[in-house]
């Protein structure tokens, strides 16, 4: 399947079990991999018949500004349906990360595959 990628995406948002994360939004970074139908786009060159990058990290951004999650994996399989179910990807692989969390390791994090039901 073809794909299109958005990688090292910085995005804040209210997630974690701890009461200092309950209290304030911190920065995450995304990667995505975002599966299109098939060669089309290619051949039409037209935005139409493929998956806008830019509208999907402004639709990220914003679904993320409000809503708290406790746990990353939430919050990815949130991500995950607005892109297979808006977007109608028919596949999509995302990973979260939180940044420098636990000494010794610059980010822990989250990866989630999954298809349009
Ligand atoms: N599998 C997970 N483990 C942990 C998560 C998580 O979201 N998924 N979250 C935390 C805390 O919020 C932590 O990130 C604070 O540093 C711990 N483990």
């Amino acid at each position: 399947m073809d794909t299109i990628f958005i990688r090292e995406f910085r995005v804040d948002a209210w997630v974690g079990i701890y009461e200092w994360e309950i209290q304030r939004a911190q920065t995450l970074e995304l990667d995505i991999e975002i599966g299109i139908p098939d060669a089309k786009p290619g051949t039409s060159d037209a935005i139409g018949d493929t998956v806008h990058y830019g509208k999907v990290v402004e639709r990220v951004i914003s679904e993320l500004k409000d809503r708290k999650f406790n746990l990353l994996e939430a919050l990815a399989e949130h991500v995950c349906g607005v892109i297979t179910n808006d977007f109608r990807a028919p596949w999509v692989r995302l990973s979260v990360a939180k940044l420098g969390h636990i000494r010794n390791v610059r980010r822990v994090g989250v990866t989630l595959e999954r298809k349009r039901a």
